[in-house]
């Protein structure tokens, strides 16, 4: 079985909560909680036998607590249990906590920094406000944590953090992740991260369908060629390039031919020569714009990298009027600033955080929220790119990506990607597509150049990025946590 939007979707915890209540209209809601608290027993007992202290909040996080601690203590482990509220009576939670037949002790800091592991069951889905006080003092002296459904605090809607939360060694989550998990920083105070399966029907996938997925192969497919492509069929890109800073549009080239595109041309109407020593492969148009806009095979246009203000009024509105699919990036999202109706009309805008607060404001704790405004507003896919790269589509869709590492953040990373995505999206893919793909693939490109890559980089392992994006688009679906 391949791996497929289903399996990648992310439940926001409101979004949980909505399956929570259509499972407990098909089987009984107890049944989720005991295979919840069963899938925390297990985790646990790989991590080998040690004392434990369990920490249980009054709702269902702690629920999952009590059935983990009745559980390890029936394996023989030394387990303790502290509560901080009894849970409201008939509730799930009540039904574990009255499992639970040893003491139940009070959250109490120099307990949890003596017990060899920590399971975090005090607030999952359902953190209302920040974690602070003893709850905040007894997480903060956990030597090794094991966190149940999220840390506490961790929100698990945006991935901020709350007051505080503890950076856990393991992670078990339930079903599916949730955007929380894979955005910053609650990504980093996960650890390992398992996905457990508890049982939830199916019918559940159908009826409470969040818009957000972890951006990975199989949320998309790359095109297969066949004998009956040519340079035309792969796709047409087309530059638009500075006098100045020649090497961003050079590098948004190369990326756009690293990723597969049949033909890039490169429009330079004043300053040519310069790129004429560049690549071989690359063509050069000195043409007016306008010359060049009535070739109707030159659909897909990068604007932006390396532009100035006045190379960006010369160039974005004509080919904005000119219908074409346009990817915006760094001049003509600068040349925006305040004014992103400017923009509309354009297929991908592609701001890092600081071109992103230049056009829209923000954008705060919930960037997720606020990229899915930006493209909502602007009627365009927008690119929230970081480390936790989000794209968001104006129907609301989203995805998040998680595979970039740390050393892409190099000047002309982003140059590249814009090419990336062009070379897709001209290549047939829709925006959103070619744009979750586009940055899988630069991501998996830094990868696989390894630390201390340059830009240039990217280009020469683009290649081997997509053979890995074709390969694990195929592989089973156990492989999502
Ligand atoms: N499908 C699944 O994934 C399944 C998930 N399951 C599990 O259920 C969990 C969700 O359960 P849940 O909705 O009861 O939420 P949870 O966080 O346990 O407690 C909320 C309580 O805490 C309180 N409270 C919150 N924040 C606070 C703060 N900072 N400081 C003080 N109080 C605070 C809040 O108070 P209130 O806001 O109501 O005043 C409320 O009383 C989920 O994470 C998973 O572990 C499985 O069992 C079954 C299948
Ligand atoms: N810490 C990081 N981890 C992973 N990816 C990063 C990190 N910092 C930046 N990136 C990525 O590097 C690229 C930088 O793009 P950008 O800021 O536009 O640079 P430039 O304009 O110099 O090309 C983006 O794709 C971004 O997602
Ligand atoms: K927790």
């Amino acid at each position: 079985m391949s791996t497929g939007p289903d399996d990648l979707v992310l439940y926001a915890p409101e979004e949980m909560a909505a399956a929570d209540r259509l499972a407990a209209t098909l089987m009984p809601s107890f049944t989720l909680m005991r295979n919840a608290g069963r899938a925390v027993a297990r985790a646990a007992l790989q991590l080998g036998p040690q004392r434990t202290l369990v920490l249980c909040g009054p709702g269902g996080n702690g629920g999952d607590g009590y059935v983990a601690a009745t559980l390890l203590a029936q394996q023989g482990w030394p387990v303790e249990v502290a509560a901080l509220a009894e849970p409201r009576p008939g509730s799930d939670a009540a039904q574990a906590r009255a499992g639970w037949h040893g003491p139940i002790r009070g959250f109490d800091p120099e307990r949890a920094a003596a017990a060899d592991l920590v399971i975090d069951a005090v607030y999952g889905a359902g953190l209302s406000r920040p974690v602070e006080g003893l709850v905040a003092e007894t997480l903060s002296r956990a030597r090794r944590v094991l966190a149940v459904d999220v840390p506490s605090g961790i929100d698990g809607a945006t991935g901020a953090v709350r007051g505080m939360a503890p950076v856990a060694e393991l992670t078990v989550t339930f079903f599916r992740a949730k955007p929380g998990h894979w955005l910053l920083p609650g990504r980093e105070h996960l650890g390992r991260l398992v996905v457990a399966d508890i049982g939830m029907p199916e019918q559940v996938l159908r009826d409470v369908a969040p818009r957000c997925w972890e951006n990975r192969p199989g949320l998309w497919h790359l095109r297969v060629l066949t004998v009956h492509d040519h340079k035309y069929s792969r796709g047409v890109v087309s530059i638009c390039g500075g006098g100045n800073m020649t090497g961003a549009a050079r590098l948004a080239a190369g990326g756009a031919r690293g990723a597969g595109a049949g033909l890039v041309r490169l429009a330079a109407e004043h300053g040519a020569d310069l790129y004429r020593t560049g690549a071989p492969g690359l063509i050069v148009d000195e043409a007016p714009l306008e010359e060049l806009l009535a070739d109707e095979r030159r659909k897909v246009w990068v604007c932006g990298p390396g532009l100035a203000g006045d190379e960006v009024e010369a160039s974005l509105p004509a080919l904005l009027r000119g219908g074409r699919q346009v990817i915006a990036d760094a001049g003509a999202l600068t040349g925006s600033a305040g004014d992103p109706g400017r923009l509309r009309g354009a297929a991908v805008l592609t701001p890092h955080a600081g071109e992103f607060a230049r056009l829209f404001g923000g954008p705060g704790d919930d960037r997720l929220g606020a990229a899915r405004c930006a493209a909502a507003e602007v009627g365009a896919v927008v690119l929230l790119k970081g480390s936790d790269s989000i794209i968001a589509a104006p129907d609301g869709r989203a995805a998040i990506n998680a595979n970039a590492p740390p050393w892409l953040g190099t000047a002309g990373a982003g140059d590249v990607l814009s090419g990336v995505i062009a070379a897709l999206l001209a290549g047939g893919m829709a925006p959103f597509e070619a744009t979750c793909a586009g940055v899988w693939l630069h991501g998996e490109a830094a990868n696989i150049a390894g630390e201390g890559l340059l830009a240039e980089d990217l280009l020469r392992c683009l290649p081997l990025a997509a053979r890995r994006a074709r390969g694990s688009a195929l592989a089973s679906a156990g492989a999502v946590s």
